[in-house]
């Protein structure tokens, strides 16, 4: 007993003083680190929305994006909270009865009214955005493209949304909200990073935006787009090239080998045994091809498969004009285009064929690519049916044609070479929001990317509180040490043995 009580008198830590002290100093620290954390906790989040219809040539899809509602000056992350794939054909289809293209789009605005809180319908803006199909129509009809418009600005307005407006893209806005929105959600605009290019591949027309490598605006103004984002000066070079979309190139194709009016056109970019009948007068319904319609053509001809990739890329040459440029370089049909520079994200059609292909890994060589797709061209139209019997059999008779139409627009067209083609990443989404202009559209318009960087906080939440108890524990160590001259004395020397 005498011997405990001994060791009690000769640790400091067992005098009522300091355990008092170390009681306290241990319950102040506590509830420091508790005021940090709980005053710094985000709260629980509340969202704006906005919601985009994207009117394609070849289908309508909604899209409905989230953002925290608390972050000052709307700088929170911009997020797609859900998409709705409009059915039926794009709006342009509806040109000769145009309600049903208003009527097209009740259901998937149902589902957005489902979507978001009502709380938050009236203050969420709603825009409808037309793309090539809608030019094309604007070209060949204006009066039935007005009339569209009509219908759908009627339906829309019908939706307690704020209603914001439906028009038509030009083809330059297209190409450059896609570009802000594949970097926006890489996160490199806002960290001021070397940008990725867009490539962008529709049905009635094809985007290229990249930011290139000291580059000359004045050669082309008509191309090129200037944005100051978060503090930084990007000069952008964009082009849209009408007609060039994956369904309207393809007629462009058929056109181009039905010209003389024949029966039977046999064609390389269809599979062996691939047999079907066509109407003249369809495919040639269209301004892309109109003008090269044959004068003494038949009512229908059969469209028959060879199979052959290399002579079906020499078809797909033949619909890009190389004879003249009056710029210091160009891609095709006399358009200017710097070099390129750095990497690019290729989406919509370019994801759809590579991904059917199994082309999207990047470390694919341009020639693996191209013997893939001549293996690909050559499997007779039975065998290819019968592999993929899940596979809509429209798209399934298109892949060989778009995979040969895709690598010659890249490499013929663009100008990637069998190095720089590797630097092209295939994707349909980013972080959960799928690539496309749509994002870029809302984010201008709502103004939510400003043109100089926000000041932010010095420290993010984590580094605050791990700093504050790290203090708070520092400040209590000291505390205790400078009680020492207090602490009681130890009577004897610890004995030798
Ligand atoms: N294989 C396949 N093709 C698709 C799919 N969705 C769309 N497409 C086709 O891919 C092409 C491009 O589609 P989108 O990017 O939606 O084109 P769009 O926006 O309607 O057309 P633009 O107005 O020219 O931009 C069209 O020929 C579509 O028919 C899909 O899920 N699979
Ligand atoms: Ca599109």
């Amino acid at each position: 007993m005498s011997a405990q009580r001994e060791m009690k008198e000769k640790n400091p830590w067992h005098t009522p003083l300091t355990i008092i002290i170390t009681v306290i100093g241990v319950i102040a620290i506590v509830a420091l680190v508790t005021v940090a954390v709980l005053q710094n906790r985000p709260v629980p989040q509340k969202y704006k929305y906005g919601i985009v219809l994207d009117a394609g040539s070849s289908h309508t899809a909604l899209y409905i994006y989230e953002w925290p509602a608390e972050k000052d000056n709307n700088t929170g992350r911009v997020e797609q909270k859900h998409s709705c794939k409009v059915k039926g054909k794009g709006i342009s289809s509806y040109a000769a009865e145009p309600e049903k293209a208003g009527m097209s789009l009740t259901e998937c605005m149902r589902e957005a009214e489902m979507q978001v809180p009502s709380r938050r319908h009236q203050e969420t803006p709603l825009y409808l955005g037309a793309t090539a199909g809608m030019r094309l129509l604007n070209i060949e009809n204006r009066e039935a493209s007005d009339k569209v418009f009509e219908a759908v600005e009627k339906a829309l307005q019908g939706f307690p949304f704020s209603y914001q407006g439906a028009r038509i893209l030009s083809g330059q806005e297209e190409g450059a909200f896609g570009w802000v929105t594949v970097n926006y959600l890489d996160d490199r605009l806002k960290q001021g990073l070397e940008t990725t290019g867009a490539l962008d591949l529709g049905g009635a027309s094809t985007q290229i935006s990249f930011v290139p490598h000291e580059y000359d605006i004045s050669e082309s103004p008509s191309n090129s787009v200037a944005f100051r984002l978060y503090g930084n000066d990007y000069n952008l070079y964009t082009h849209s090239f009408l007609c060039y979309g994956k369904d309207q190139v393809l007629r462009m194709a058929l056109a181009h080998q039905t010209r003389s009016g024949p029966v039977t056109m046999s064609d390389p970019c269809f599979h062996p045994g691939y047999s079907v009948t066509r109407n003249y007068n369809a495919l040639y319904d269209s301004p892309c091809v109109s003008e090269r319609k044959p004068k003494e053509a038949p009512l229908n001809f059969t469209h028959t498969g060879v199979g052959n990739f290399f002579r079906c890329q020499e078809v797909v040459k033949t619909l890009f004009n190389f004879t003249s440029c009056k710029y210091s370089r160009c891609s095709f049909n006399g358009i200017f285009q710097p070099p390129l520079q750095g990497s690019f994200g290729a989406f919509s059609a370019y994801y759809f064929v590579m991904n059917f292909l199994n082309l999207t890994d990047s470390s694919i060589p341009l020639e693996t690519v191209k013997a893939n797709l001549a293996n690909y061209c050559g499997t007779p139209w039975n065998q290819i049916k019968q592999q993929h019997p899940e596979v809509k059999e429209k798209y399934l008779a298109e892949y060989c044609f778009s995979g040969t139409y895709i690598v010659t627009l890249l490499t013929e067209g663009y100008n990637f070479t069998k190095e720089t083609f590797s630097k092209i990443k295939f994707i349909k989404e980013i972080k959960g929001s799928d690539a496309g202009w749509t994002l870029g559209y809302m984010l201008n318009l709502t103004n939510m990317i400003p043109a100089e960087a926000p000041d932010s906080p010095p420290l993010p939440h984590a580094g605050y509180v791990s700093i504050v108890t790290v203090i708070a524990l520092l400040l209590f160590i000291l505390f205790i040490l400078s009680l020492r001259p207090i602490w009681p004395k130890c009577s004897k020397k610890p004995q030798i043995v």
